[in-house]
């Protein structure tokens, strides 16, 4: 077992955000988090990142509580990739992957560190722009940065929120495609919270499905991605038809 989430609470002030999540994820499995807006989503990643710390409930990752991870430990053990950053301070991409590093990086960085820098930015293809300044870029370049980021990290659990939501189709599945990759040839663990159904149900060996701060359902994406499942978590009528042996999901007229 990779991570072992049992019993998790988690409150903003008034808002209770999870309410006993209970999910264990396994090692080299590409694990989607679907769900509505506000089901908690990014807030259960935040927890295991432990940028947020759960009122309640425990967090094993490799079997240690993520409590008593040190903090270069922890940089060491997750690489998270949010939804998107405002504003860093002026640096170019290279700096910005570079950061990545840090858990790495003693005085000065190494070969091996400007190496593994060229190498992730060549993995997402993004060698062209390494000199450009991260705050001119656009929204789907920023998130490649990102990813990439997080890849320097060399982490054996990439925690990605909505990797691919500025991203024009080609670049969505090329994301998909080289988180896929990585994870098949890595041995990484990925947990992936994503909107877009059919692309989780393409890319993700299993589907956490996230209501009101519940886990609704979880599971092969052929289990839990049903008409009825999605009906009474979204609250939309859908058809889900095999095409080419892919699960398509396609919402129906409301009015009907
Ligand atoms: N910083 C915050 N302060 C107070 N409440 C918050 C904060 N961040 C999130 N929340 C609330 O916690 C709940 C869960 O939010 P979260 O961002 O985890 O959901 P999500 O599933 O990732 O949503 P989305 O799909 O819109 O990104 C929501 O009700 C949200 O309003």
């Amino acid at each position: 077992m990779k991570i072992r989430i049992k019993g998790l609470e988690f409150s903003y002030d008034s808002i209770q955000a999870l309410k006993n999540v209970t999910i264990d994820i396994y090692e080299s499995e590409i694990v989607a988090i679907v769900g509505p807006n506000g089901s908690g989503k990014s807030t259960l990643l935040k927890c295991i990142d432990r940028i947020l710390k759960p009122q309640k409930g425990v967090i094993l990752i490799n079997g240690k509580d993520v409590k008593n991870f040190s903090q270069i430990e922890i940089a060491r053990t997750v690489g998270y990739v949010p939804q998107s950053v405002k504003q860093f301070f002026p640096a170019t991409v290279f700096e910005v992957v570079l950061m990545g590093r840090r858990p790495y990086l003693g005085w000065r960085c190494s070969r091996r560190d400007i190496e593994k820098v060229f190498e992730v930015l060549r993995i997402l293809d993004i060698e062209n722009i390494a000199m450009r300044d991260f705050n001119e870029l656009s929204g789907g370049q920023q998130q490649k940065v990102l990813i990439a980021r997080a890849l320097a990290q060399e982490p054996e659990i990439l925690l990605l929120d909505e990797p691919t939501a500025n991203l024009d189709i080609k670049h969505q599945l090329e994301v998909m495609e080289i988180i896929r990759n990585i994870v098949r040839e890595n041995g990484i663990t990925a947990v992936v919270a994503i909107h877009d159904l059919n692309l989780a149900s393409r890319y993700a060996d299993r589907i956490v499905m996230m209501k009101d701060g519940k886990v609704f359902a979880v599971g092969d994406p052929n289990d839990v991605l049903t008409p009825t499942n999605i009906e009474k978590v979204y609250g939309v009528k859908v058809k889900v038809i095999k095409l080419d042996g892919r699960l398509c999901v396609i919402p129906l007229d409301p009015l009907h």
